[in-house]
């Protein structure tokens, strides 16, 4: 097979040429770096308050999902706000719906926003980069604190405490954060924008390369998880959430739509798929978990890599099956 297959410049349609926006000349997929990276903390501009925060989110986007999961976790849900995207994403991006028009929307009662890019005009004229979810959103300063998931979850773990039902919940504890860190790296790398990389990869050889590294990381997992109930220091840590929804996405969407499909969770990866029923089965997560979503975003959005926008029946494995089972 080639490895060298050049873009369809002529015939290119307009998804076609996003696609190959998101992959670099070399074949390769580059996620943008997130640009809006303020914290909160008392005494701050930005203060914990109850009420004062509000999280937009998409339920397919895994790393909007991280936020919601935390969010539940620490039991914040009457304290910080949540307006969700409709599953498809159209060329002016991530959009609000009704729930009666797209069951588990809920729309922009705040910004009243039509599109998410409005919310990022509205922090920042001049923004030019991508309009992506997650994003927490200031009521006060009437602007965006962060949209970089993996540093909300961390602000929603410490800084709402005095809020929290579950305040004596640490995701991030000091003496794991090391370890922590450490892990987030390579599974990050390897799993977590490894199925985009597998997925948006516009050559053969990018594609075979990423795949690899892929389920050598998911092996990885496997190892920890065949001995380990957590994947750092046996306890349930942002390591895990970060993970749980690449995982809960893998055999629906990322076999199929992103080529991921050396190997499957459900028949092949038997400590990942106990360790994903028994997060899925935590206070709060499953309520988080929309397949509906999830598969029509995926499936329906990327044009480019399924014109035909069918989306295949099943969900994955059943995770509400006990994990000792
Ligand atoms: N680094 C960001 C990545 C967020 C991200 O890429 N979100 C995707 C949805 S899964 C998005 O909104 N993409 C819209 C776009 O790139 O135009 C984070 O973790 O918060």
């Amino acid at each position: 097979m080639s490895t060298t297959t050049a873009p369809p410049t002529a015939a290119a349609t307009d998804a076609t040429a996003k696609l190959y926006k998101w992959a670099g000349a070399d074949g390769e997929f580059k996620r943008q770096v997130s640009s809006f990276r303020e914290t909160i903390a008392p005494g701050t501009r930005f203060a914990p308050e109850s009420g004062r925060y509000h999280l937009y989110v998409s339920l397919a986007c895994p790393w909007a999902h991280r936020t919601l999961i935390v969010r539940a976790l620490k039991g914040l849900e009457s304290h910080i706000g949540v307006s969700v995207v409709d599953y498809l994403m159209t060329k002016d991006g991530w959009h609000f719906s009704s729930a009666e028009e797209t069951p588990g929307c809920i729309p922009d009662n705040l910004n009243n926003a039509k599109y998410i890019k409005e919310i990022y005009f509205k922090a920042n004229p001049e923004y030019s980069g991508r309009f992506t979810v997650p994003v927490l959103w200031d009521t006060k300063e009437q602007t965006i604190v962060n949209n970089e998931s993996s540093e909300i979850i961390r602000i929603l773990n410490k800084e709402f405490n005095q809020f929290s039902s579950n305040p004596e919940l640490d995701l991030y504890p000091t003496a794991a954060a090391a370890n922590i860190d450490a892990t987030n790296e390579w599974i990050y790398d390897q799993i977590n924008n490894g199925v985009y990389k597998s997925g948006f990869a516009t050559t053969q050889d990018a594609y075979a390369r990423n795949v690899t590294i892929l389920f050598e990381g998911l092996d990885r997992v496997e190892a920890i998880l065949a001995k380990n109930t957590y994947l750092v220091d046996n306890k349930f840590t942002e390591a895990d959430v970060r993970l749980f929804t690449t995982i809960v996405r893998f055999d629906p969407v990322y076999h199929g739509h992103f080529k991921c499909n050396l190997r499957t969770i459900s028949h092949d990866y038997p400590a990942i798929l106990r360790w994903a029923r028994r997060i899925y089965q935590m206070r709060g997560i499953k309520e988080s978990v929309d397949m509906v979503h999830i598969k029509r975003h995926y499936y329906m959005s990327h044009i480019q890599i399924n014109p035909t926008q069918v989306v295949p029946l099943w969900n994955g494995p059943d995770l509400d099956v006990s994990p000792d089972a």
